[in-house]
């Protein structure tokens, strides 16, 4: 049994955390290989270490003192090592970091630090070999992660360690510089290694006694989700359930292997099995329910847009001329609604309109911003009807408008566009229909 455990920032937050993570490794032998994040949160309003490392970075990009900044992150290292009692001085590293920072080597070097030290401090206290990332993660030119490059060199590097500890977040260019992944990439980093190692589990440990049906800063105690599969959690996570990034799902997906999300401060939990596949049926008709804020609708009105060969496309290559991806397009006999994503539509709203005035002659383009989508999420709802219609009569019982609905092809995603103001009340309407009722 081969098991690659990944900590999550939460979990590496204090020297106090370092020790029940130490307690988790030891407890089995087939946790060989460790990936730490950067040390997060102590306290609700405390700053993630890598949050720490951008500030501080970016006082050294404008050659403002950044002494001061860089000293709080080296402090808090060494309470982690104090508490830990452990005999290790980062004092060369931090002088490497700060001339790094004088010669502005780069903000992806600046946040990767975190993983880095992180990983120097729980090699060391582990008794575990470190393994710079830097040396078996690769990026592409293009800054695409290379996987190929990146599973054979971690493969060989691995295949004859006993025990090893891989900082998660980062690795290198193709010139040797630093890339980091995006935020919440540690994750990502956990998988790579569990397919180089052909690990037989993935566990992601973490704040969270698994993957919840529903965001607990939103809903109180949600229920946990036994068994998800990757395709479920895929639209979860794609769609805001922040528990594991987005991509992280791809390195062991295409090898089969599990992921089990579990919770450091609750280590006795079974926590989340994510699977490719299963004939376990899920508690309730909904496997889970996330959602974001910042999207906006462009609506667009022509009579008989249905039998106009190529309206669709040219409405769409507006958005494609200008650097625009689209998140749902529901449409209509003479409506097309175009959903994207707000922050990055503001500025090029103008000229989207203009493109598509010129491309497809509508007769009216409507455009309303501040709106949020929520994916409810299921492999139960293909077989069990009426659930769109539960949704619907959950929400205008709760007073909410539904702007938007879109059904996905499979069965497995339900996709609501609200007001922002109705987000939250929208998921626990949700929440409580499918869930609450059944308990
Ligand atoms: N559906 C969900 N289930 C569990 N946690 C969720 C969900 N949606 C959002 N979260 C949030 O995700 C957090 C865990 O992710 P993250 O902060 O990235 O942890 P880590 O520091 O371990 O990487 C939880 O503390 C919780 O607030
Ligand atoms: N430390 C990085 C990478 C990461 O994955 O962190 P965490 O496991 O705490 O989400 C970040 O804050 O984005």
């Amino acid at each position: 049994m081969r098991k690659v455990v990944k900590f999550g920032g939460s979990s590496l937050a204090s020297a106090q955390q370092f020790e029940k993570v130490a307690e988790i490794v030891h407890a089995e032998a087939s946790r060989r290989y460790v990936v730490p994040s950067a040390p997060g949160k102590r306290f609700r309003k405390d700053t993630k270490v890598t949050d720490m490392l951008y500030g501080c970075y970016a006082l050294a990009e404008q050659d403002e003192d950044f002494s001061e900044n860089l000293h709080q992150i080296e402090e808090r290292y060494q309470e982690i090592i104090d508490g830990l009692s452990l005999t290790l001085s980062l004092e060369d590293e931090f002088a490497v970091i700060e001339k790094n920072f004088r010669a502005h080597v780069g903000k992806d070097y600046a946040a990767s630090r975190g993983e880095y030290l992180n990983g120097i401090v729980m090699a060391a206290y582990l008794g575990y070999e470190f393994v710079d990332a830097a040396q078996v993660v690769f990026f592409k030119e293009n800054g695409e992660f290379d996987a190929v490059k990146t599973n054979e060199v971690l493969g060989e590097r691995l295949q004859n360690m006993e025990n090893a500890v891989v900082p998660g977040f980062y690795g290198a260019n193709p010139d040797g510089s630093i890339r980091t992944f995006s935020r919440g990439g540690s994750d990502i980093t956990g998988s790579i290694v569990a397919k180089a190692v052909h690990a037989d589990v993935y566990e992601n440990w973490t704040d969270v006694s698994g993957f919840l049906i529903a965001d607990p800063n939103i809903i109180p105690n949600p229920e946990k989700i036994e068994t998800i599969t990757y395709r479920e959690l895929r639209e979860l996570s794609y769609m805001g359930a922040s528990v594991l990034h987005e991509e992280a799902i791809f390195p062991v997906r295409s090898e089969g292997i599990p992921i089990n999300i579990r919770n450091t401060n609750e280590p006795d939990n079974s926590g989340t099995w994510i699977v490719e596949s299963t004939c376990q049926k899920p508690k309730f008709v909904i496997t889970g329910i996330a959602g974001k804020r910042g999207f906006c609708s462009v609506n667009i009105e022509k009579d008989m847009m249905n039998s106009e060969i190529g309206f669709g496309r040219r409405i769409l290559q507006a958005f494609e001329d200008n650097g625009i991806s689209f998140e749902h397009v529901p449409s209509g006999i003479d409506t097309m609604t175009v959903f994207v994503h707000q922050d990055e539509f503001m500025d090029k709203e103008q000229n989207v309109v203009a493109a598509i005035h010129r491309l497809a002659k509508p007769d009216m383009i409507d455009i309303e911003g501040d709106l949020a989508l929520i994916a409810v999420v299921g492999r139960g709802m293909r077989s069990t009807r009426g659930t769109a219609g539960r949704i619907f009569s959950a929400l205008a019982h709760a007073n909410i408008n539904v702007k938007m609905i879109d059904q996905g092809s499979s069965e497995l995603n339900i996709i609501i566009g609200v007001s922002d103001g109705d987000f939250e009340n929208a998921i626990r309407a949700i929440y409580n229909m499918f869930v609450l009722v059944q308990l």
